[in-house]
C-alpha cells in the first residue's frame, strides 16, 4: 500500500489534475494506492468567505457560491467525456445547493460556529475528491471513493479535532485493507466525531489525513505531492543558493519545518514516525525530480548540518529581577500564565544566574503576554522583586539544524563567528541537549544577511560572496574596475570568491545593483545613474545589509573618509587608498583601529604607502612577531622620485611635474606631492603602525618649493613653477656638482620624523632608485645594520589598483 497526497496547487485546475492522473497511472500496478486530495486551490478560503458574508447578511455570498459552482462544473466538463458528465455534474450542483442552505442558516441564525465552519469547508475536499475519482475512473483507473468522515474518527474539538487512532485504525483497515479494489480516492482534511458530525484536522490537514491512512494501513511509504521539489537547506526566497535536500531524518524535518520550511506541517509526521514509514516530498509539476525522503535514520552527507530555518515576527519577553534567584516556581508560573491564554512559546533561555528568564513568542501574542504575565506577577512587581515584563519586537529566529551536529564540536563557534563577523547581534540563544538545533534570536532586518552568511559557511563549498561598495572611479578606481572584471572568473574558480560590486559612485553619480554591477558597462551605467549623495550611498549600503560587505574608498576626499566610523559600526570592512583617515589626528586613527577591532571588520590601507608594495603588511608582521622598529629611511613619493629622476635642467621643471601627473603618479592635487605633505602622511602612517603616537605637526618638513608656487589654483602652480625655473635648476646643479642625485627622503628615528630634499651620493642605496620607484629601509632589533629593504614602483594607477584589489581579498578572507 502506498499513500499519495496531492495538495491544493496540484489540484488547482483541470490541467494540473491531468498531471495528477499521469502520476497515479504511472504508480499503479505494483502496490495498492490511496490518493488523498485537498480542495482545489483557494476554495477553502472562498467557502469561509461565503460563511463570513452570510453572517454579515451580505447577499454577495450567493454570487461567490455561483463562481465556486461554475469553477467545479468547468473542471468536470474539461476532465470527463460528455457521456460520463451528467451524474457527477448533478451531484456537484447538489453539493453547492447544500452549501447555499448552510449559508442561509448562518444568515438566519446570525451564527457561524466552529461546528458549522467545519461542515461548510468540508465541501471543498468532498467535491474535489469526487471529481478526481470520477475522472480517474473515466480514464480506466477504476477506484473506490471513500468518505473520510467514515474512516477517521475524532473528538468534537471543531477546526482542530484530535484523532481517535484506535477507532480510526479499525475503520480504515476494514474499509481499505479488506477491499478488493486497488485504488482509493479520499478527501483530505475532513473527519467526523463519534456522532458523525463533520470535523476538520487543523493546519496541514490533508497531509495529516495521508499520514493517518498510511499509519493505519502500514503503508510502504507516503508521498506528499506539492509544488516544490522537496525540502531545501534554507528558505529559497531569502537564500538564492539554497540547495535541495535529498534525505533527511524525521527529527530534522520536524525541526526544519517548525521554522520556515513549510513543506510539511511537523505534527503530521508523528504517526508515520512511530511506524517508521518513509515520507517522500515530490513535485507534481516535475515528477522526475528526485524529491526528498524523510525517514528514521539520519543520512551522512559530509556535512554535520542539514539546513537552516528561520521564523520572522518574533517578540522576546524577559522576566527579570533579583527576587527570582534561588526561588523555585517562577518559571512554572510564567509558563502557566502563557499556556492559560494559549500563547505558544517558541524559544526559552535562562542563564544560570537565574536572574532572568527569556522566552520567544509570536509577535502578535506579545501584548497579551505582557498583560497576563504582569498580572500573574503583580505581587512581586509591586514589591520591586521583579521588573515588569520587558517586551522586544521586530525580532526573528534563525536555527541551524542537523542530527549529526551532536558529534561535532565547533559548530556553534562557527555559527556565531560568522554572525559576529557580519555584524549580526545575537539577542538570545537556545540549544537543547539533543544538539539537533541551535537557535538564535536576531533583529528581523538582519535575517537575510544572517541566513545567507550561515548558508555560505555551512552549505556552499562553491564560493564566498564579497559585496563591494566602491567610491571613486578616477585613475585608480577605473583600473581597479578593469582588474576586477578580468579576475572575476579566476577568483571564483581558484579562490572560491565571488566578488560583486553592489554600489558604485564618483563625485557626480551613484548606482546600485542587487545582483552586482555589470563590470563591462559600468561607465555607461554610472553616467545614467542617480545624483551622488554620500550619506544616501552609505545608508543604502547599510540597508542592504549584505554579508561580507566592503566599503572601498578610492578618492582623496575628506568627507568620504569621514564615514568609516559609521561603516565599521555596521561591521562593514573598509579598504582605502585614500590616506586621509590613516593620517588624520592620532586620536581618530586610534578610534578607527579600535572600532574595526570591536566590530570585527577589516581596515586595510596598504596602498597608503608605496602603492602596492608590501610595506605596511611587512611592518605589521615585524611588530607582531616581536621586533622593534628603530629607524625608517625611505623615499616615499613616486611623483618626486620621478620628477628628480627626469629633471636635468634642460626641460622645464613644471613640464616634468606635468608628465608625472599625466602618467598618474601624483595626487589628484599635485601640490600635495610637491609640498612634501604626501610624504609626511606616509612616514607618519608607518611610524604609527610601528607604535609611535605621531601627529603631522611633529614632523619636520624642509620644503624645497618656492612659497609663491603654492598659492592659487593648480594651473597657477604650474605657471608659477615655470617662472621659478632658475630655482629648480640651482637645486639640480648643486647636487650634480657633487656627483649626487636629489631625493626627497623621509626619516623616522627615536620617535621623531622628518622629510626633505637630500643630496644622495652614489654610495647610498637610494642613489639607484629609478623611475617612480619607492624604497623603504627598516632598521630593527633583528635587522640592526643591514636593513630590511622593500623597493619597487611606488605610484601609478595600475599598481595602486592591484594593491587595493589585494586589500579587498584580504578583507574578504576574515
Ligand atoms: N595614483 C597613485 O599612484 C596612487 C597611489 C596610492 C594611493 N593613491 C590614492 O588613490 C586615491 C585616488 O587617486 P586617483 O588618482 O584615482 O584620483 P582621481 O582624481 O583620478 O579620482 C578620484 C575619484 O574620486 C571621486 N570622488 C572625489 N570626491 C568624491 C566624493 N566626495 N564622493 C564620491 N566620489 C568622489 C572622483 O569623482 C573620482 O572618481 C587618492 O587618495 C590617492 O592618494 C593613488
Ligand atoms: N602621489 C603619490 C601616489 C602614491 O601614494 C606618489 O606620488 O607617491
Amino acid at each position: 500500500m502506498q499513500v499519495l497526497k496531492f495538495g491544493g496547487t496540484s489540484v488547482a485546475n483541470a490541467t494540473n489534475i491531468k498531471k495528477v492522473k499521469a502520476i497515479v497511472e504511472q504508480k499503479k500496478g505494483s502496490e495498492n494506492l490511496v490518493v488523498v486530495v485537498s480542495a482545489f486551490s483557494g476554495v477553502t478560503d472562498k467557502l469561509l468567505q461565503c460563511g463570513g458574508l452570510a453572517l454579515e447578511n451580505n447577499p454577495e455570498y450567493a454570487s461567490l457560491l455561483q463562481g465556486l459552482t461554475a469553477q467545479h462544473v468547468e473542471a468536470v466538463k474539461e476532465l470527463l467525456p460528455v457521456t460520463a458528465q451528467s451524474s457527477i455534474l448533478s451531484w456537484v450542483v447538489q453539493q453547492f445547493h447544500e452549501v447555499e442552505d448552510i449559508c442561509s442558516g448562518i444568515k438566519l441564525l446570525s451564527e457561524f460556529s466552529d461546528k458549522t465552519r467545519d461542515r461548510l469547508v468540508s465541501y471543498g475536499e468532498l467535491v474535489s475528491s469526487k471529481i478526481i475519482s470520477a475522472y480517474l475512473a473515466s480514464e480506466a483507473l477504476d477506484n473506490d471513493w471513500l468518505d473520510a468522515r467514515k474512516l477517521i474518527v475524532t473528538d468534537d474539538h471543531h477546526t482542530k479535532a484530535t484523532v481517535n487512532f484506535a477507532a480510526t485504525k479499525e475503520k480504515v483497515q476494514a474499509r481499505i485493507l479488506s477491499s478488493n479494489k486497488n485504488l482509493f480516492v479520499v478527501p483530505g482534511f475532513i473527519a467526523a466525531d463519534e456522532k458523525g458530525n463533520t470535523t476538520t484536522l487543523g493546519r496541514g490537514g490533508s497531509d495529516y489525513t495521508a499520514a493517518i491512512v498510511g499509519a493505519c494501513t502500514g503503508a510502504s511509504s507516503v508521498e506528499i505531492w506539492t509544488d516544490v521539489s522537496g525540502m531545501m537547506t534554507a528558505d529559497p526566497r531569502l537564500v538564492p543558493n539554497a540547495k535541495h535536500i535529498k534525505a533527511i531524518s524525521y527529527s530534522e524535518a520536524m525541526e526544519l519545518s517548525h521554522f520556515g520550511a513549510k513543506v510539511i506541517y511537523p505534527p503530521t509526521l508523528q504517526p508515520l514516525m512511530q511506524e517508521g514509514i518513509p515520507v517522500w516530498i515530490k513535485n507534481t509539476f516535475d515528477p522526475q525530480d528526485a524529491g526528498t525522503i524523510i525517514e528514521a535514520h539520519s543520512h551522512k552527507n559530509g556535512n554535520s548540518t542539514r539546513g537552516i530555518s528561520s521564523v520572522n515576527a518574533i517578540a522576546l519577553l524577559s522576566l527579570e529581577g533579583s527576587g527570582m534567584v534561588g526561588i523555585p516556581g517562577f518559571s512554572k508560573r510564567l509558563f502557566e500564565a502563557l499556556a492559560a491564554h494559549h500563547i505558544n512559546v517558541i524559544l526559552i533561555t535562562q542563564a544560570s544566574s537565574e536572574h532572568s528568564i527569556c522566552v520567544g513568542v509570536e509577535e502578535k501574542a506579545a501584548s497579551k503576554a505582557k498583560d497576563v504575565i504582569d498580572k500573574a506577577f503583580a505581587y512581586e512587581i509591586e514589591r520591586g522583586l521583579i521588573e515588569p515584563l520587558s517586551v522586544e519586537k521586530d525580532l526573528a529566529i534563525i536555527a541551524l539544524v542537523g542530527d549529526n551536529m551532536k558529534s561535532h564540536q565547533g559548530i556553534s563557534g562557527r555559527m556565531f563567528g560568522v554572525l559576529g563577523r557580519n555584524g549580526v547581534n545575537i539577542r538570545a540563544i537556545a540549544q537543547g541537549s539533543s544538539e539537533r538545533n541551535i537557535s538564535a534570536v536576531i533583529v528581523k532586518d538582519d535575517i537575510r544577511k544572517a541566513l545567507t552568511a550561515l548558508h555560505e559557511e555551512f552549505f556552499e563549498t562553491t564560493y564566498k560572496q564579497v559585496n563591494l561598495f566602491v567610491v571613486g572611479t578616477g585613475n585608480v578606481g577605473g583600473k581597479l574596475l578593469a582588474q576586477l572584471k578580468q579576475q572575476q572568473e579566476f577568483l571564483q574558480e581558484k579562490s572560491n570568491l565571488q566578488v560583486r560590486i553592489i554600489g558604485l559612485a564618483n563625485s557626480r553619480k551613484m548606482i546600485f545593483a542587487e545582483e552586482g554591477i555589470e563590470s563591462a558597462t559600468w561607465k555607461a551605467q554610472l553616467d545614467a545613474g542617480e545624483q551622488m549623495d554620500l550619506s544616501a550611498f552609505v545608508e543604502r549600503m547599510k540597508e542592504k545589509n549584505l554579508r561580507n560587505s566592503v566599503f572601498v574608498d578610492i578618492t582623496a576626499n575628506e568627507k568620504v573618509a569621514s564615514v568609516y566610523e559609521s561603516v565599521f559600526q555596521k561591521s562593514i570592512s573598509v579598504v582605502a587608498c585614500n590616506k586621509i583617515a590613516a593620517s588624520s589626528p592620532f586620536a581618530r586613527y586610534k578610534k578607527l583601529k579600535d572600532l574595526c577591532h570591536e566590530f570585527e571588520a577589516a581596515f586595510h590601507f596598504e596602498t597608503n604607502v608605496g602603492a602596492s608594495l608590501p610595506i605596511i603588511g611587512t611592518l605589521n608582521d615585524l611588530v607582531r612577531s616581536g621586533d622593534n622598529i628603530n629607524r625608517i629611511e625611505a623615499v616615499l613619493s613616486g611623483t618626486l622620485n620621478f620628477v628628480f629622476n627626469h629633471y636635468d635642467g634642460k626641460k622645464p621643471f613644471s613640464e616634468v611635474v606635468r608628465q608625472a601627473q599625466t602618467e598618474g603618479y601624483t595626487e589628484p592635487d599635485p601640490r600635495l606631492d610637491l609640498s612634501g605633505t604626501d610624504v609626511m602622511r606616509k612616514i607618519m602612517i608607518l611610524a604609527r603602525e610601528a607604535g609611535a603616537h605621531l601627529e603631522m605637526s611633529d614632523i619636520a618638513n624642509t620644503p624645497f618649493m618656492p612659497p609663491s608656487c603654492m598659492e592659487g589654483s593648480v594651473e597657477d602652480f604650474y605657471a608659477e613653477m615655470l617662472k621659478q625655473e632658475d630655482h629648480f635648476k640651482k637645486l639640480y646643479e648643486a647636487a650634480a656638482s657633487e656627483g649626487a642625485k636629489l631625493k626627497f627622503v623621509a626619516t623616522f628615528k627615536d620617535g621623531k620624523a622628518s622629510v626633505g630634499l637630500k643630496h644622495i651620493d652614489p654610495s647610498h642605496d637610494f642613489y639607484h632608485l629609478y623611475g617612480k620607484d619607492n624604497i623603504v629601509s627598516f632598521y630593527t632589533d633583528r635587522y640592526p645594520e643591514q636593513p630590511m629593504v622593500i623597493k619597487g614602483a611606488g605610484a601609478g594607477a595600475e599598481v595602486t589598483a592591484s594593491g587595493v584589489f589585494a586589500d579587498i581579498i584580504r578583507a574578504a578572507r576574515i
